[in-house]
């Protein structure tokens, strides 16, 4: 993250002539007060939960988001980027004192840990301990839309981290902090109570923390101590690549060919980083109470029922070493067929490490390495195909949040185009419930829906097909199947969960054009051909063989299907899909700000 400059009056000066997302229209701002304007739809965005007014402004103005691309607004990367750059030297000058402290948050592992290896290496440098701390904060959890299933993941992701710390004598201090606006008050109390001096934390690219973390950088600072905030999730950050003329990509694949010759030619870039040394022996004694201290049960707000507890636990075991085992599994048993494989979702030839990535137990330095090395040329992109796409896939990852940091307003409920706000969606509540239940009567989205809502979990060729089935079929505002994928989703990640909604709304950044619609018979025929995966997920269409099981009224076997209480088609295909076509056109006619 390379400083910025801000100019005298608080904004950014253009770097480059303003431009839109897409460079359809330029930013029309002229006044801050224009920009605080919220968008004519706003409202309705409050009143079906889009925007959660309890913890953050209306639905900005396309005008705000467009003044954003026109380098006229300053992105949070950008600000946490400059007070790190203004305020390092202070900062190097700080004395270790009694204890350095390393803030877990979406890296919950040991292994490859740029933050907490830092942290580990500043207290052996002056032989304190190393102090790790996890605030779990039921506000945010709420802000951010955390799925029970994921924070029931974290919590006994952090039950493995207390013990494989405590084995190197390193305390794992988790506390509740209720409210969201005292979490970095409280991390100061810390710091201070246990002579902190120095605070590690990683990156997380999401507007709430870069805020947050450049905010608690300049109060650290004030208090004397050290907060260092490193890049560590993404094997090759936001900002870091430019195309040849100094712009941000916006399109994946220039990007993808810059992002793998950015590594070949920066191996460094895949090197590991240590686990923490053991601390001083005296630590067990001097911190015993948080040695002694357990790790909370779920927040009100956020808890599973015994019999999800149970399921979930059976599914999804947590912690870096199940995350090692499964990748090392991949790696020799079939991501050499990903390519043939993956787009079925009744084949299980995926990784399913998602809900690793997501929480940190796995870095996607140790994953990428690891295919690489599995391939004979030793290249990411040379070699096995399987291996290729399966690089090519992780990257996605890394690109979803360098989308993210760049176009910041993505995080706060605009698409990454957005006049596609200008769009009249529905918001019937039926549909929605339908489509939730999987009860649409089209089996391969209602298999789908199934599968997420049984395992926190879907094949990502299915999130396709019901993202554009609700987006386009039901012409539901699309930020409404994004919210309810965070909350059910073990692998939530906010950037690439936006990011694939945006492709299956084609708001977003991939040039997916709105005329392409998914149909979802041809979707179920060609990827669940045999109907394997629809008779596991919908049992009530078990009983229906051959082609039938893809569209049971229309293909003869309607009497089966009602018997069994399976229901009709919620919308007509043909009917709908003109419909999708004729209200994206006259939305994207309308200019509305
Ligand atoms: C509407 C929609 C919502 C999504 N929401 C999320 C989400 O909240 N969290 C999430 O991790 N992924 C999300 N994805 C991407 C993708 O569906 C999942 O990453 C993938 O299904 C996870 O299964 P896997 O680990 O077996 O993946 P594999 O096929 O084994 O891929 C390996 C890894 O690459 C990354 N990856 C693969 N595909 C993508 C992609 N399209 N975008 C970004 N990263 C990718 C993931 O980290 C994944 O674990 C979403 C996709 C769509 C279309």
């Amino acid at each position: 993250m390379p400083p910025k400059k801000a100019a005298a009056n608080g904004k950014r000066k253009a770097s480059s002539p303003p431009e839109s997302s897409n460079g359809t229209k330029k930013s029309k701002t002229s006044s801050l007060d224009d920009l605080r304007k919220p968008h004519e739809k706003a409202q309705e965005a409050e009143d079906n939960g889009i925007v959660l007014r309890k913890f953050y402004p209306h639905e900005m103005s396309n005008a705000r988001a467009l003044a954003y691309n026109a380098n006229e607004l300053p992105r949070p990367i950008d600000d946490l980027a400059q007070v790190l750059g203004e305020t390092k030297s202070e900062r190097a000058k700080i004395e270790v004192r009694d204890a350095v402290v390393h803030w877990f948050k979406c890296d919950l592992r040991l292994k490859d840990n740029k933050a907490l290896h830092l942290a580990s290496e500043k207290a052996k440098s002056r032989g304190v301990p190393l102090i790790c701390i996890y605030i779990v904060s039921p506000q945010d959890f709420e802000a951010h839309l955390t799925a029970p299933v994921r924070v029931d993941f974290i919590l006994r992701t952090l039950e493995i981290v207390k013990k494989d710390l405590a084995a190197l004598d390193i305390p794992l201090y988790v506390e509740t902090v209720e409210k969201r606006k005292s979490l970095p008050g409280r991390v100061l109390e810390l710091l201070q109570k246990w002579g902190g001096s120095h605070l590690f934390a990683n990156v997380e690219y999401e507007v709430d923390e870069l805020r947050r973390e450049a905010k608690m950088v300049q109060m650290c600072l004030e208090q004397g101590i050290a907060m260092d905030v490193v890049p560590d999730t993404c094997v090759v950050g936001p900002g870091e690549l430019a195309s040849g003329q100094g712009k941000q990509y916006s399109v994946y694949t220039p990007w993808y060919r810059a992002w793998v010759a950015h590594i070949h030619s920066h191996s460094e870039l895949l090197d590991l980083f240590d686990e923490p040394g053991k601390n001083p022996g005296s630590a067990r004694q001097k911190f015993k109470d948080l040695f002694a201290s357990d790790v909370p049960a779920a927040p009100n707000n956020k808890k599973l029922s015994d019999e999800e507890r149970k399921r979930f636990t059976s599914m999804w075991p947590p912690g870096e070493h199940e995350a090692e085992e499964r990748l090392a599994k991949f790696c020799d048993e079939r991501i050499a067929k990903y390519g043939e494989h993956r787009n079925f979702p009744a084949e299980g030839a995926t990784s399913s490490l998602s809900v690793h990535f997501a929480s940190g137990t796995l870095s996607a330095r140790t994953a990428i390495r690891s295919a690489r090395d599995k391939n004979t040329t030793k290249k990411l992109d040379g070699g096995n195909q399987g291996i290729q796409t399966w690089i090519s896939e992780v990257a996605w990852r890394d690109f979803y949040k360098h989308v993210m940091a760049h176009w910041p307003y993505v995080c706060m409920n605009k698409p990454f185009k957005p006049e596609y706000t200008n769009i009249d969606w529905e918001y019937n509540q039926e549909q929605f419930k339908a489509w939730c239940e999987g009860k649409t009567g089209y089996p391969i989205v209602d298999a789908a829906m199934r599968q997420l809502n049984h395992c926190g979990y879907m094949h990502n060729r299915c999130r396709m097909i019901v993202g554009s089935f609700l987006a386009k079929h039901l012409l539901l505002d699309w930020r409404m199947g994004e919210r309810y994928f965070m909350e059910h989703l073990i692998d939530g990640d906010f950037a690439s969960n936006n990011g694939g909604w945006g492709f299956s709304a084609s708001t977003g950044v991939d040039p997916q054009p709105y005329f392409r619609i998914f149909n979802p018979l041809l979707q179920s025929e060609k990827f669940d051909a045999e109907g394997e995966y629809i008779r596991k997920w919908v049992p009530e269409l078990k009983s229906i063989e051959g082609k039938a099981i893809h569209d049971p009224f229309g293909r003869g076997k309607g009497v089966v299907a009602k018997k069994n209480g399976y229901p009709e088609r919620i919308v007509d295909h043909k009917a709908s899909r003109e419909r999708a076509l004729t209200r994206y056109k006259e939305g994207l006619g309308r200019d509305t700000t």
